[in-house]
C-alpha cells in the first residue's frame, strides 16, 4: 500500500492469444499528471478500461487510495471516484448540457438530487460550459462536446480522472483552452492520466510519462526524458505523431 490515489502493479491482459496490457506497474499521486503516449494498438484505451473496471486484468492489482478494486465493478468504482471520458464522446444529443452533466452525477457518482445539481452546476463552471447549460447537445461544437465530456466526468466528483484523447480533433487555437482547464483539475488535487497522441499538449500539463508498446511500458519518468529515449522514437518512426 502507498499514499498514491491510483498504484497498478503487474496489470496484465489478453484478448485471445494477443497480450495487449504486459505487465504494467506505476504509481499518480494525488495533483498530479501522467500522460499516457505510445503507437496505435499499443494497448492505452485497454489500459485506461483496466483502470476504469470495464474490464478485468488476467494479472495485476489495482489499488485507489490504498484500496484494491482490482474486481470492483465500473459502477462502483465510478463512486469511488474514478472519471474517466471516451475517445468518442456520445452524448445524449436531446437532452441539454446541464441535463447531461446531471446524469453523470446521479447515475456515475449516485449522488442526490441537490447535491447532484451542485455537482453538475460546478462542473459546467470549471469547464467554461455555463453559459450553455441550456443549449441541447446536439447543438455544441467540437470544444464544447469536448467540455462536456469533461463536465461530465468532472461531475462525478473524481479523485482521479482518466482521459482518452480529450484534444483529438481540436486546433491549436482551442487547445489552450482545454489544456487550462485540465490544469486546474490537476492543481486541485485530482490524480490525472490522460492518453494523448498531441504530444505537445500533454508535455504542457503532465508531470510523468509512462511510453507503451505492444503493451508494456518501454519508459517511465520525466516527460523530456520520455521523449528523448531512444526505444521511444524507435516505436514512434514513420507514425506522424505531433510535437515529438
Ligand atoms: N475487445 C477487444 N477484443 C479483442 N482485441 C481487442 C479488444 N480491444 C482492443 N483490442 C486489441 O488490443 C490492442 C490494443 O488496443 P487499444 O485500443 O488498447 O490500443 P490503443 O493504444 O488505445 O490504440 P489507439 O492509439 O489506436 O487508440 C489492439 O491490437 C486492439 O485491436
Amino acid at each position: 500500500m502507498t499514499d498514491a490515489v491510483l498504484d497498478v502493479r503487474g496489470l496484465t491482459r489478453a484478448f485471445g492469444g494477443l497480450t495487449v496490457v504486459d505487465d504494467v506497474s506505476f504509481a499518480v499521486p494525488a495533483g498530479r499528471a501522467l500522460g499516457v503516449v505510445g503507437p496505435n494498438g499499443a494497448g492505452k484505451t485497454t489500459l485506461l478500461t483496466l483502470l476504469d473496471g470495464g474490464l478485468t486484468p488476467g494479472a495485476g492489482r489495482v489499488e485507489l487510495a490504498g484500496r484494491d478494486v482490482t474486481r470492483v465493478s465500473a459502477a462502483r468504482r465510478c463512486r469511488l471516484g474514478i472519471g474517466r471520458t471516451y475517445q468518442t464522446p456520445r452524448p445524449f444529443v436531446g437532452m441539454t448540457v446541464f441535463e447531461n452533466v446531471l446524469v453523470g452525477a446521479v447515475h456515475g457518482a449516485g449522488l442526490r438530487t441537490s447535491q447532484a445539481h451542485d455537482a453538475a452546476g460546478d462542473a459546467l463552471v470549471r469547464t467554461g460550459l455555463a453559459d450553455r447549460a441550456n443549449t441541447p447537445a446536439g447543438d455544441l461544437r467540437l470544444l464544447d462536446r469536448k467540455r462536456l465530456e469533461l463536465a461530465r466526468a468532472l461531475a462525478c466528483r473524481p479523485t482521479l480522472l482518466l482521459l482518452d484523447e480529450i484534444a483529438g480533433g481540436l486546433t491549436d487555437a482551442e487547445l489552450p483552452e482545454l489544456i487550462g482547464i485540465v490544469r486546474e483539475v490537476r492543481d486541485g488535487g485530482t490524480a490525472v492520466i490522460w492518453i494523448e497522441h498531441i504530444v505537445h499538449a500533454l508535455v504542457s500539463v503532465v508531470d510523468e510519462m509512462l511510453c507503451l508498446a505492444s503493451g508494456a511500458v518501454i519508459a517511465l519518468g520525466d516527460p523530456a526524458d520520455v521523449l528523448a529515449d531512444a526505444r521511444v522514437r524507435e516505436v514512434y518512426l514513420g507514425s506522424s505523431v505531433e510535437g515529438l
